[in-house]
């Protein structure tokens, strides 16, 4: 097995599936990078920039049909101009999808064969047990195994007690607490960052992820050295947005997209959050009641009688539509999306000749 493949996650599973393609001569390369359907290519022949085959868009029926990070794709390589074109995607080993929301069904893929998820929780404020249980959920639905990391550990003092209550919500699940700032529990890391294997990671934001991810890469000791050698072509900070090498051998894949995912448990979370205020809605008279001048309204009942404290209703109003901005502009952004794939199925219609 090729060496540098290996490295890039390569195994038995997908050459399990590639070989007829290799005996018409084509490679193969794992997707680091996509943007508006070009995609950065890693393969032997270094870093290649690639386009979906007109025969792959043509059959595509869905988002899920074209490459995501982390994809190993079948290429036809032109390295001398460093592009390629994938003709196909190798089966996926676990996929981290979004449902769009609204009518849309459609899933959109955001990071393919993640071995390991890290659910990253931080030990102080942030800590919460629902929460993670929802995470947890989300990594088995996806195929890879999760890996709970409690972040921030400097900053716990009753680590046994936290640890053990997280170990009863995820029976059998590897937990680890570490401390990015002080250097502390990352060893326990290292055998799921070895060569080939693919990380992910997962949290809410603030508890912690990038400045995991720049322990683990080294991040400053390669820019010091880049200065130093007065190579100012690649800056490492723009490839933390991908499928990257870890200077261990791992690989970690870090793209926007891992980082949404987070937003649409936000619906569950935000019911959580305020489960008193759910709780007291559901008692007012009418079910669609908006808290404002409706008879027989639980919560204004209770804002008047001191139970219920009027700006943490306030707060809840103002996340709750936070939250319909965000469901609104995400579904837009999905028909755009629809739109513009009918279109060009259209136009792809058009330029075939009808065979007669
Ligand atoms: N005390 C302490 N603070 C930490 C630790 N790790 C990260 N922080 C701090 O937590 C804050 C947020 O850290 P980030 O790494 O930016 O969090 P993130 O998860 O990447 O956040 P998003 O980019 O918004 O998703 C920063 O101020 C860090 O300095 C740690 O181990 N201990
Ligand atoms: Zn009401």
């Amino acid at each position: 097995m090729n060496q540098y493949l290996k490295s890039l996650g390569w195994n038995d599973f997908f050459a399990g599936h590639v070989s007829p393609f290799i005996e018409q001569g084509f490679e193969v390369g794992r997707i680091a990078l996509e943007h508006k359907r070009l995609y950065r290519i890693l393969t032997e022949h270094g870093e290649l920039l690639g386009e979906v085959s007109g025969k792959l868009r043509y059959e595509a029926a869905g988002r899920e049909d074209y490459p995501a990070v982390g994809d190993w794709v079948v290429i036809s390589a032109r390295p001398h101009e460093q592009k390629a074109t994938i003709h196909a995607i190798l089966p996926r080993k676990s996929k981290f999808s979004r449902k769009a929301a609204g009518e849309g069904v459609e899933e959109q893929i955001v990071a393919t064969n993640v071995d390991t998820v890290f659910l990253v929780n931080a030990l102080n404020n942030d800590y919460n047990l629902r929460r993670l249980e929802r995470y947890l959920i989300l990594a088995w639905e996806s195929g890879a195994s999760p890996v709970i990391v409690l972040s921030k550990s400097d900053l716990c003092d009753d680590l046994e007690n936290k640890i053990a209550e997280v170990e009863s919500v995820a029976v059998g699940v590897p937990v680890h607490a570490i401390s990015s700032e002080q250097g502390e529990g990352l060893d326990a890391l290292a055998p799921y960052l070895g060569e080939g294997k693919t990380v992910a990671l997962l949290g809410s934001s603030g508890v912690g992820k990038s400045t995991l991810i720049n322990r683990l890469s080294g991040r400053n000791v390669q820019l010091v050295k880049e200065v130093r050698e007065g190579d100012d072509r690649g800056r490492h900070t723009t490839t933390h947005r991908e499928l990257f090498q870890l200077p261990g051998g791992g690989l970690m894949i870090d793209t926007p997209g891992m980082r949404e995912l987070q937003l649409w448990e936000g619906d569950e979370g935000f019911r959580d959050a305020f489960d008193d205020i759910e709780t007291l809605a559901a008692q007012c008279r009418f079910s669609d009641c908006l808290h404002a001048k409706e008879p027989g309204c639980a919560i204004r009942l209770a804002i008047e009688e001191g139970t219920l404290d009027r700006s943490r209703f306030d707060s809840y109003r103002k996340l709750q539509r936070e939250l319909a901005h965000q469901a609104r502009k995400e579904d837009a952004r999905m028909r755009a999306a629809e739109k513009d794939k009918w279109k060009k199925i259209n136009m792809a219609l058009r330029q075939t000749k009808p065979k007669r």
